[in-house]
């Protein structure tokens, strides 16, 4: 029987990740799939790497009984439909199904949200490497560069090439404690659909609609391109006539609320290095507040941190980068004034500064698991930069990292950035 949307099959969806923004984007989709029920299944999966909690007395939860005793994360959630841990005081829409099975929760899911700490994504990748539907999509939600001896990639295109799906990428200034409350701001969903998928009209029934199907190779003149212009490692399946379209219009219902506004684009580099390289400038606008130097130090920091931005982007991922996605989208100068103003890689290193203490300290006293992806980042970043002989050409990256190694304080930053001046960048 043919579905309202004219098509017989409705995407299921799966949020790997389940922290303080996997929560939050679990949260919105769970809200989307039960007001879209002619396009999307209304339960979504929800991975939660599993850890015993125990509910503080403060918490509604609560109970004498069960007293300090740590429970199963996945059972206070599908219980309370609350994460207490990574996203307390958030009411949970009941359709989200917290999952402790990884392999489990990805099973049969036509859509797969990737929204964890990169440092876990190689992990969970080769868990499920196989054990997806071959025609499955995803998006990225994760802000960081995936660093190897062969250069630096982005983890959208290193997550599709190894599971052999398409990834696009979710960044944008989005404080995820500010996007749960309901309270307005915009995302950039960049998606680079293959041509197979590019269509909206209906195509003829597929023989092999379920998820046992054979995998066929799309003809060579559907081969997707990366972001980099270059035929893709990832050999896709066809998403089968019987689902609804995997298109910008499938994803921005999918993701847009009346609090979350979504802008699709197709510039996958810009958005996903727009989200992971604001964070080392983010790390420096805190170093400079910590030290009280006030607005003007952290502008100018702001401003050179996108400067920079935009050179890597244009040096390491080429004219299809565009500079547009940093300045004047939100997965770039916005994120970048948020995180500056109030993210968590700022808030640790202001108080890194403040204490006498490393960020790495404060991260562990402050942020109850949670994980800054600044600081890594950072150092990926440099040793990515030092072993092509660049640092220099990126002072305020290589600053920030010499700092969080303790071989530079913060008062050094004038004096490190100081050859913007002589020989100013231009990202025109
Ligand atoms: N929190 C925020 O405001 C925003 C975060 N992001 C990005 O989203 C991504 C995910 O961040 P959050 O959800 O905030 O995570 P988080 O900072 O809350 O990290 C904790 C998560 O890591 C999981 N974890 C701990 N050890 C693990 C392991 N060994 N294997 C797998 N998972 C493990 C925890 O269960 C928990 O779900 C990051 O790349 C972050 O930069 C993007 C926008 C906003
Ligand atoms: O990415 C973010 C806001 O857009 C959150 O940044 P932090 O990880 O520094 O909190």
């Amino acid at each position: 029987m043919a579905l309202l949307g004219g098509h017989e099959k409705k995407h299921k969806v799966t949020i790997v990740g389940s922290g303080n923004w996997g929560s939050t984007i679990a949260k919105i989709i769970a809200e989307n799939t039960r007001a879209n029920k002619e396009l999307f299944e209304e339960e979504v999966q929800m991975w939660v790497y599993e850890e015993d909690v125990s509910i503080p007395k403060t918490s509604p939860h609560y109970d004498e009984a069960v007293g300090d005793a740590p429970q199963k994360l996945t059972h206070i959630i599908n219980k309370y439909h609350e994460n207490v841990k990574y996203l307390p005081g958030i009411a949970l829409p009941s359709n989200i199904v917290a999952n402790p099975s990884l392999v489990d929760a990805v099973q049969d899911s036509t859509i797969l949200i990737f929204n964890l700490p990169h440092q876990f994504i190689r992990n969970v990748c080769d868990q499920i490497r196989g054990k997806i539907v071959p025609f499955a999509r995803g998006i990225s939600c994760i802000k960081g560069v995936n660093v190897s001896d062969e250069g630096v990639s982005l983890f959208s295109e290193w997550i599709g090439d190894g599971l052999n799906i398409y990834v696009g990428a979710l960044s944008g200034a989005n404080i995820a404690s500010e996007i749960a409350a309901e309270k307005w701001s915009e995302t950039t969903i960049a998606y680079d659909p293959p041509p197979m998928d590019n269509s909206r009209a209906p195509t003829p029934r597929s023989q092999s609609p379920n998820v046992t199907m054979t995998v066929t190779e799309p003809p060579a003149d559907m081969q997707h391109r990366d972001a980099r212009g270059r035929k893709s490692k990832a050999k896709l399946t066809p998403v089968p006539a019987e689902y609804p379209p995997l298109d910008h219009e499938c994803f921005r219902t999918l993701f847009h609320r009346p609090y979350f506004h979504v802008q699709m684009v197709s510039d996958v580099a810009g958005v996903s290095l727009g989200g992971a390289l604001k964070n080392i400038v983010a790390l420096a606008a805190g170093f400079v507040d910590g030290r009280g130097w006030g607005d003007n130090a952290k502008a100018a920091v702001m401003r050179i941190g996108l400067m920079e931005m935009v050179k890597f982007g244009k040096e390491f991922f080429g004219e299809t980068v565009r500079t547009g996605t940093f300045t004047e989208s939100s997965a770039g100068v916005a994120d970048l004034i948020t995180s500056c103003s109030g993210g968590r890689n700022f808030r640790c290193a202001k108080k890194a500064v403040e204490k006498g203490i490393t960020v790495d300290e404060v991260e562990k006293q402050d942020l109850n698991g949670q994980k800054l992806q600044g600081t890594s980042t950072a150092f990926e970043v440099n040793s990515f930069l030092k072993a092509r002989g660049l640092e220099m050409d990126y002072p305020l990256f290589t600053a920030v990292n010499s700092i969080l190694l303790g071989k530079a304080s913060v008062d050094d930053i004038p004096n490190l950035v100081s050859e913007t001046e002589k020989k100013p960048l231009s990202i025109l």
